[in-house]
């Protein structure tokens, strides 16, 4: 097991944000976490990655409790790409994903070049090495910020150990095409043996590229499943409060749900007969 969640609570401003909540997340999985705004899935990532303080409970990463552990150790174990991210001074985009690799200390200046010019090819930017990070675009920032977070976790098992990747939103500014290509690395890395935790707000790509799917709402687990089962059931409906018309498309792997309102909005639209024009 890579990590293990056992009656973790958060308090703030007076009222429970997360919890109870207890699971586990096992090497080679890769585990989407969706729910509505504000059901706690941020306080809850932040909490698996030791940046958030328990009010109740304890994280475990490979048994050490991750309040407990050294922060040079928790960044060469796991690896976290935050929600937002901002940099205001001028470094340049090798400079930012080169951070990545301060917790892999002892690589020759050549290996260390070759290791960020790699993620920045992962990532679809590898012109963009020179470039000043301020001035990029929101989701080529995003996916700068993805290529130092898998600078700083390099192999997805070390010493017999998965290393975990922890995602906040890691699609929220991306075009369709990169938010395949952006998945598809998390799901190799979990396919390689590497752990993969990812809040998602496309439940259709979540459903896509994950294993399993935890329903956070309210800051309660709802449900934890496979997301092919998941998708067609009346959870998403009733925790997001939104109509779902679900699809089953010939081959593939899972349904897909859209909204039931897309569905209406052109009829909606249309002129109603006797109505001007
Ligand atoms: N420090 C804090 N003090 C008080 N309330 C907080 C604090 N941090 C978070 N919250 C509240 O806790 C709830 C969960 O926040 P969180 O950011 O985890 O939600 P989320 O599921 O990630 O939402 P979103 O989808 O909008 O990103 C929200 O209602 C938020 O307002």
């Amino acid at each position: 097991m890579t990590m293990a969640l056992d009656g973790v609570e958060v308090v703030a401003g007076g009222r429970r944000i997360l919890g109870p909540v207890s699971f586990d997340l096992e090497p080679g999985s890769l585990t989407a976490v969706v729910g509505p705004n504000g059901a706690g899935k941020s306080t809850l990532v932040r909490a698996m990655s030791g940046e958030r303080r328990l009010t109740a409970g304890n994280v475990r990463l490979h048994g050490e409790e991750v309040g407990q552990t050294s922060p040079g150790l928790l960044a060469a174990r796991r690896a976290v790409l935050p929600q937002a991210t901002t940099i205001a001074f001028p470094f340049t985009v090798f400079e930012i994903v080169g951070l990545g690799l301060r917790t892999r200390p002892g690589l020759t200046a050549a290996r260390r070049r070759a290791i960020v010019a790699e993620a920045l090819a992962a990532v679809d930017l590898g012109d963009f090495g020179p470039r000043p990070y301020p001035q990029l675009s929101g989701g080529e920032k995003q996916r700068v910020q993805l290529a130092r977070v898998l600078c700083q976790i390099g192999a997805p098992v070390e010493d017999g150990r998965s290393k975990l990747l922890i995602l906040d939103e890691p699609t929220s500014s991306l075009d369709v095409r990169h938010q395949i290509d952006v998945l598809a690395i998390a799901r190799r890395f979990a396919d390689e043996g590497g752990t993969v935790v990812a809040v998602l707000h496309d439940l259709n790509l979540a459903a896509g590229f994950s294993d399993r799917m935890i329903v956070l709402d309210s800051g309660l687990v709802v449900a934890d499943g496979d997301p092919a089962e998941l998708l067609p059931s009346d959870v998403l409906p009733r925790t997001f409060g939104a109509k779902m018309a679900v699809l089953h498309p010939p081959g593939w792997r899972s349904p897909v749900v859209l909204p039931e309102i897309l569905g209406r909005a052109r009829v909606d639209q249309r002129p109603r007969s006797g109505s001007p024009g």
